[in-house]
């Protein structure tokens, strides 16, 4: 069995655990007093390419990012370096942070920023949970939601909780199931769940057979500002990060650097200012 099965299978258990605790009705009641939701593909939208940046204490793949794991902290660096969303790990056994977690930076006061459940969604209880807990959007893999019609029904969902929704790809079949099924923000993941290798020139092609009217998010594996580059270059609207930054000494800092904030504030700052005032 393959990691995305596995995770599925062990996220089926989990769901039936977490009904008996509390029921899809209790949820209704819980969102029904959530905060008003925030303008998820409005954020990334914006001009240039934004980021998404991501909230996980640890990886299948990688372990531990952080010696500790502060989430509002990250979220608040997130924001102050030029973050457009944030994306918050809602899947505690194989990412080591849950609802809670998606719950306390939806939240934190002060903070503005859209905020988006991950989790690997199979069940509109799922769509409940995120939206109770005060998210502003949510992520379905398309691969993981096998009837075209059960997917269409996640997104609508969310739509209906005005939410908005990632609906994440790995080929162009499942992009096809995912205009199919009405998404208006696609995800491409750069990551092949079997191999994990990443190839994020395959992003660009499957972004080549989408429209102009969908908002693209480039998925997993982005390391540098080039790479954002690139990105942009193929026509995204927006990337997604998480190791990269959180695997940073300075989280913040590398936010500014994805963005391309980096000249901001100090020394390059100040040269920028001189050189204008020369120039003008
Ligand atoms: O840490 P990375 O390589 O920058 O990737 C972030 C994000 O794309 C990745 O966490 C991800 C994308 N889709 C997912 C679905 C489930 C779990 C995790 C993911």
């Amino acid at each position: 069995m393959f990691m995305l099965d596995e995770i599925v299978a062990h996220k089926r258990v989990e769901l039936e655990r977490k009904k008996r605790e509390a029921s899809a009705a209790r949820l209704r009641d819980k969102l029904a007093a959530a905060r008003a939701p925030r303008d998820f593909r409005g954020a990334l939208k914006a001009p240039g390419i934004s980021l998404i940046a991501e909230i996980k204490r640890k990886s299948p793949s990688k372990g531990e990012f952080r010696a500790k794991f502060e989430p509002e902290q990250l979220a608040r660096a997130y924001e102050a370096g030029g973050a457009s969303a944030i994306s918050v790990l809602a899947d505690e056994a194989f990412f080591g942070n849950g609802a809670s977690v998606v719950e306390q930076v939806a939240n934190l006061g002060g903070l503005s920023l859209p905020v988006m459940y991950k989790d690997f969604i199979v069940d509109e209880y799922q769509i409940l949970e995120a939206r109770a807990v005060g998210a502003d959007a949510a992520l379905v893999i398309v691969r993981s939601v096998p009837d075209d019609r059960q997917l269409a029904e996640l997104l609508a969902l969310a739509g209906e909780l005005g939410m908005g929704v990632i609906a994440e790809c790995f080929t162009p079949a499942d992009a096809e199931r995912a205009l199919g099924a009405g998404a208006k923000i696609v995800g491409i993941n750069n990551r092949d769940l079997q191999t994990f290798e990443v190839d994020i020139r395959r992003a660009g092609q499957i972004r080549a057979l989408l429209g102009e009217d969908i908002v693209t998010v480039s998925e997993s594996g982005m390391h540098s500002r080039s790479d954002a580059l690139q990105a942009q270059s193929d026509g995204f609207d927006a990337m997604l990060v998480g190791e990269a930054i959180l695997s940073a000494a300075d989280p913040g800092e590398a936010v500014r650097r994805f963005v391309g904030r980096e000249a901001e504030g100090g020394a390059a700052e100040e040269a920028a200012a001189g050189k204008e005032g020369v120039a003008g």
